[in-house]
């Protein structure tokens, strides 16, 4: 191993950096009027070069560094990102394509971008990597300063030189563990050397520029090593930043298993009293610190306990396109499909500015993060979502150990969809309920929708507003029947909402859901009235005759989807409206087609029927 090998810097500095050489270590004073000096530099190039304001937030903030991810695929499965069977994938033409990254990322760059991270999942399975770096080196004429990369490493000692000869220069390789079997409890494979040798040969390379060593820290697991991390700067020219554990969609994270970037500085201080604050980077993540004497560097990343917001640069594009304005804030804009229905540059960046107004200025505190409808962290392409309840990891510890003889395998790969099979019966020819226990909680909404045909002396009866209102019709006892029943359309529509929340205890294997939303319409439609858009376009209607059009859209965040819920609702709704005008229309009614129109979230994504076929957005 060539532990002992600095790391020289291959050429000037990002303008954003303020790091020195990476043997020096500097006091506050200097610190600080050499950041003013930076400072102004900035300000020079700024004024030379102005910034795209769609890049600027509200808090005047400028976003120069965007983060993309390449793939949502990942070869290891760190328990704290990741859950053991891995994600639900998107689909493979969901996700962007190498030219349409370089698209994107040309847009960026040409705003103001300086420097553009690739993350992941694991960046370095991304077909066509290769290129894409030689592809964003090319971007340097326009103002781009690095391109860099967050990896695990495991496959990247075969590729570095290639790609840092292709353009790379910052690398952030991530490494929880020292110990190889602690490495295989935390990352569910093994690969500890592999890692290793990446590092290795990352210490070897003069032309890249930055090397930063994350570990992610779990109380009781990896903690315990924090000061065999620190020790590694004794002699490596490296930066090593210990990262507070973060919560994630479905990662059960738990504060007590999350250490205070605080209490390790303490620990840390205690066998080095002489630890000095060393430069940080402008808008860095991490606070940085060094040992008197050592050839690198240490810090702290305490996205949860201090965070950094106020100075936040970074815009992030997810695999899929969307472009994510903070780590923790669940909503996101679909570049993709602008950008693929034709949009100009001018246009993306007008949507990319709306995006970036909407930004807020902080996480306000780990209570208050979104992990309900924020996406698991390794589809955002940063820190990931880790699937287990923190007791689920130990235990998963033990079964781990038994796998030592399991094969090697450090490429995992999408299970192979199995054949169409009627998951509610089993093996046996049994009903049997789906266990969908170990699946992601997602935001999930289906709309359905159908119709009833009614008789024009029905119609006119649901669409008269009061009972005072001129109904051209005798007023037949049937009809007082039917209006003592109250407003047929408000009553059904009430029925529905509440039909589609008793879904469970109607349909025998369904699951019950904690439903977020139900909302219901009833249109009325006469011959002549067009067809209202949407839904509708999507349901043939016999034009010649009276009907209401019933509409149903039911969301939820759950792990599993609510077609059944909106197809209830639609049921319900038209059968309470069969029930309301029986004693005008009796057998003259009758209910049409009922379907689910459009899909949204889970494992298949969205999708819409069109008029006789589903079309995949
Ligand atoms: N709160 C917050 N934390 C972030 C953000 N980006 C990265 N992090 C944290 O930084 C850790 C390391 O991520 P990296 O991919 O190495 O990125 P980085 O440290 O931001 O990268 P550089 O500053 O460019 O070296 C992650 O695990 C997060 O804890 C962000 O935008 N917001
Ligand atoms: C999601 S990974 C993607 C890149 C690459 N696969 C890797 O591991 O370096 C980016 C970084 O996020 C960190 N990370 C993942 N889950 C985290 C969590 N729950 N809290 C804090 N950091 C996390 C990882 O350790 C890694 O350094
Ligand atoms: S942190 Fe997540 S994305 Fe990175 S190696 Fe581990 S499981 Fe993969
Ligand atoms: S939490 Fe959001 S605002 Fe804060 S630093 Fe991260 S991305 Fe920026």
């Amino acid at each position: 191993m060539i532990w002992n090998q600095g790391l020289r810097f291959g050429r000037a500095h990002s303008r954003r950096c303020l790091q020195y050489g990476r043997n020096s270590v500097v006091e506050f004073p200097r610190l600080a009027s050499s950041k003013a000096g930076i400072q102004v530099k900035i300000a020079q190039i700024d004024s030379e070069r102005p910034f795209e304001p769609a890049l600027i937030d509200g808090f005047k903030r400028k976003h120069d560094y965007l983060r993309i991810s390449l793939t949502e695929r990942c070869n290891l499965r760190c328990f704290y990102c990741m859950p053991e069977e891995g994600i639900e994938l998107s689909p493979k033409e969901h996700l962007l394509t190498n030219d349409e990254v370089i698209r994107l990322a040309t847009l960026f760059v040409k705003s103001g971008v300086t420097k553009i991270r690739l993350t992941g999942g694991e960046p370095t399975i991304r077909k066509g990597i290769v290129d894409i770096i030689a592809r964003l080196n090319d971007l340097r004429s326009h103002g781009l300063e690095a391109i860099a990369i967050t990896s695990n490493g495991l496959a990247l000692h075969r590729h570095l030189p290639t790609l840092i000869q292709n353009g790379l220069t910052h690398l952030n390789l991530s490494l929880d563990t020292l110990d190889p079997f602690k490495f295989e409890l935390m990352t569910r494979r093994r690969g500890h050397e592999l890692v290793l040798r990446t590092l290795d040969i990352a210490m070897a390379s003069p032309s890249l520029q930055s090397l930063k060593l994350n570990v992610v820290i779990i109380k009781g697991l990896n903690d315990v090593e924090v000061l065999d991390f620190v020790e590694m700067t004794k002699d490596k020219n490296i930066s090593v930043r210990f990262i507070e554990f973060m919560p994630f969609t479905g990662n059960n994270w738990n504060k007590s298993k999350m250490v205070p970037s605080s209490a390790l500085l303490d620990r840390i201080r205690t066998r080095h009293p002489g630890l000095m604050r060393a430069p940080d980077e402008l808008n860095d993540t991490a606070r940085s610190w060094s040992i008197p004497g050592y050839a690198g560097s240490f810090g702290f990343i305490s996205s949860m306990s201090d965070h950094f917001c106020a100075s936040c640069n970074r815009l992030r594009i997810t695999a899929d396109g969307q472009i994510k304005v903070c780590l923790f804030d669940a909503k996101e804009v679909s570049l993709r499909d602008f950008l693929r229905s034709g949009a100009s540059d001018d246009d993306l960046l007008r949507l990319i500015g709306k995006a970036v107004q909407g930004k807020q200025e902080k996480h306000a505190g780990m209570e208050d993060i979104d992990v309900v409808t924020n996406r698991p962290m390794i589809l955002i392409g940063d820190p990931g979502s880790p699937a287990t309840r923190s007791f689920r990891v130990y235990r998963h510890l033990s079964t781990v150990s038994n796998r030592k003889q399991a094969p090697r395998r450090y490429f995992s790969v999408k299970t192979p969809a199995p054949p169409p099979s009627l998951t509610h019966i089993d093996e046996h020819g049994r009903p049997s309920m789906v266990d969908v226990g170990e699946k992601l909680d997602t935001q999930r909404s289906a709309t359905a929708a159908g119709r009833i045909y009614i008789p024009a002396i029905a119609y006119a009866l649901v669409t008269s507003t009061s009972h005072k209102d001129p109904v051209n019709l005798r007023e037949s006892a049937a009809v007082n029947k039917a209006r003592q029943k109250g407003q047929a359309l408000t009553v059904a529509q009430l029925a529905a909402i509440m039909g589609s929340k008793q879904t469970s205890n109607l349909i025998p294997l369904c699951h019950p859901l904690a439903l977020t939303n139900v909302s219901v319409t009833l249109v009325p439609e006469a011959p002549e009235d067009s067809v209202p858009p949407s839904t509708s376009d999507n349901l043939p209607r016999q034009r010649n005759r009276h009907s209401i059009l019933c509409t149903a859209t039911v969301s939820c965040v759950g792990k599993t989807g609510v077609e059944m819920e909106a197809l209830t609702a639609v049921s319900v709704g038209l059968l309470t409206v069969w029930d309301m005008l029986k004693a005008v229309a009796g057998k003259e009614m009758e209910i049409g087609e009922i379907f689910v129109a459009e899909k949204a979230g889970g494992k298949s994504g969205n999708w819409k029927r069109s008029h006789n076929s589903i079309t995949e957005d």
